[in-house]
């Protein structure tokens, strides 16, 4: 899966542009806010219909026009192409097409175009709430097990009815023995899933970080949201009083976590930042590597800023695995230079100048 033309109009301070990425590696050069991660955001419209930096998406909406568009031609694997577009408006309106059909789920558009985005963002899959490590987490489970999606919304449901419930304080009990039979199978069957993803992430996730820096004793492990030597039913049978007080279900898969410790210390806590992104380059390019083993296609990289936090060598690490992995990648970086050397001779690289909002091809 790779981006193999690229239209935008009226989206942020970017001028209307047609571009050909390279199918592997795209750098994207030029001074502060002359438009680069605008790009990266552009592509990131197309595969998830939203913005990484902007909530709600009408910032994006280049300023005195009426909506704004991005359009791509997708190569697959299998040597056909697709065509993805999404346009936003000024009214909220947001319209998504695959091959020319309106699309009313978002998980078709992710479907087409994975992506995993490296941002200064990304710090908070170490810093942040566990949400952000749930995420991360059902990204990757989303796109190697089909029954999730469902699963995850029967739970969901299920989780609701059992919120009003405690809230009502009146509950009907035999409706509600129903529910939460079914909140506890559809629970089960998440954390397996997510039991078998991390099982399977952990290893490439371990080789990938060795490749890119020695952290001896880093250890990733998952925990699924309410105590391990005990069912479902029976936390939620003994936790009723609590939950009812609180208002809310306080164990289940919403609760659940990935941990990353160094040394027994959480690592966000030990870890330099120049570390932390390592770290985080390391798990976002895993997922890559487990997402092209099903052979459901690959991902789409946006590494905003790769340069900062890394010295040279570093760089150069995370640039060779990234380009290793054969998948396309969107580079940003305010010098050309720092990225210059060592890619292999082989490699597709186009070089894009972005300035003041024109997007110019230099090599
Ligand atoms: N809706 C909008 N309409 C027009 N211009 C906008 C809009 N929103 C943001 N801008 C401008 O567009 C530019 C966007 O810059 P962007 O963040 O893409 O820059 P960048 O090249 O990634 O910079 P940096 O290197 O500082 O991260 C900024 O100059 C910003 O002021």
């Amino acid at each position: 899966m790779a981006i193999r033309q690229i239209q935008l109009t009226a989206l942020r301070n970017l001028s209307a542009v047609t571009l050909s990425p390279s199918p592997q590696i795209n750098i994207l050069f030029g001074a502060n806010g002359s438009g680069k991660t605008s790009l990266l955001e552009a592509i990131h419209l197309l595969g998830m219909a939203r913005s990484f930096r902007a909530q709600p998406l009408q910032s994006l909406i280049q300023h005195g026009q009426p909506r704004c568009t991005a359009f791509a031609e997708l190569a697959e694997a299998d040597g056909g192409f697709k065509k993805i577009g999404v346009s936003r408006d000024r009214q909220g309106e947001l319209l998504v097409r695959i091959n020319g059909e309106h699309v009313r789920s978002l998980a078709q558009l992710a479907q087409e175009l994975p992506l995993q985005v490296i941002n200064p963002n990304s710090f908070r899959l170490l810093e942040g709430a566990p949400k952000q490590r749930r995420q991360f987490m059902d990204w990757g489970v989303f796109h190697v097990e089909q029954q999730f999606l469902p699963t995850w919304q029967r739970l969901q449901r299920a989780l609701r009815q059992r919120n009003s419930w405690l809230r009502r304080a009146k509950m009907d009990a035999p409706f509600q023995l129903v529910w939460d039979k079914e909140l506890c199978l559809a629970s089960e069957a998440i954390d397996n899933y997510r039991r078998a993803y991390i099982g399977a992430l952990k290893p490439v996730f371990e080789q990938t970080l060795a490749q890119l820096i020695e952290l001896d004793g880093l250890v990733l492990s998952y925990s699924r949201g309410w105590d391990k030597e005990r069912s479902l039913s029976d936390v939620l049978a003994a936790s009723l009083v609590r939950d009812q007080q609180l208002g809310s279900t306080q164990a289940g898969p919403q609760r659940a976590d990935l941990r990353l410790r160094l040394a027994s210390n959480n690592a966000a806590d030990i870890l330099s930042r120049g570390q932390q992104k390592l770290v985080i380059c390391a798990l976002h390019i895993a997922q890559g590597y487990l997402l092209a083993q099903t052979g459901r296609g690959s991902c789409v990289y946006l590494v905003d800023d790769l340069p900062s936090e890394l010295d040279q060598k570093h760089r150069q690490a995370l640039c060779r695995l990234l380009e290793g992995l054969g998948c396309q990648v969107f580079i940003t970086c305010v010098e050309p230079q720092a990225l210059q050397d060592g890619w292999r001779a082989d490699t597709p690289i186009a070089l894009f100048h972005v300035e003041q909002g024109q997007i110019k091809v230099v090599g």
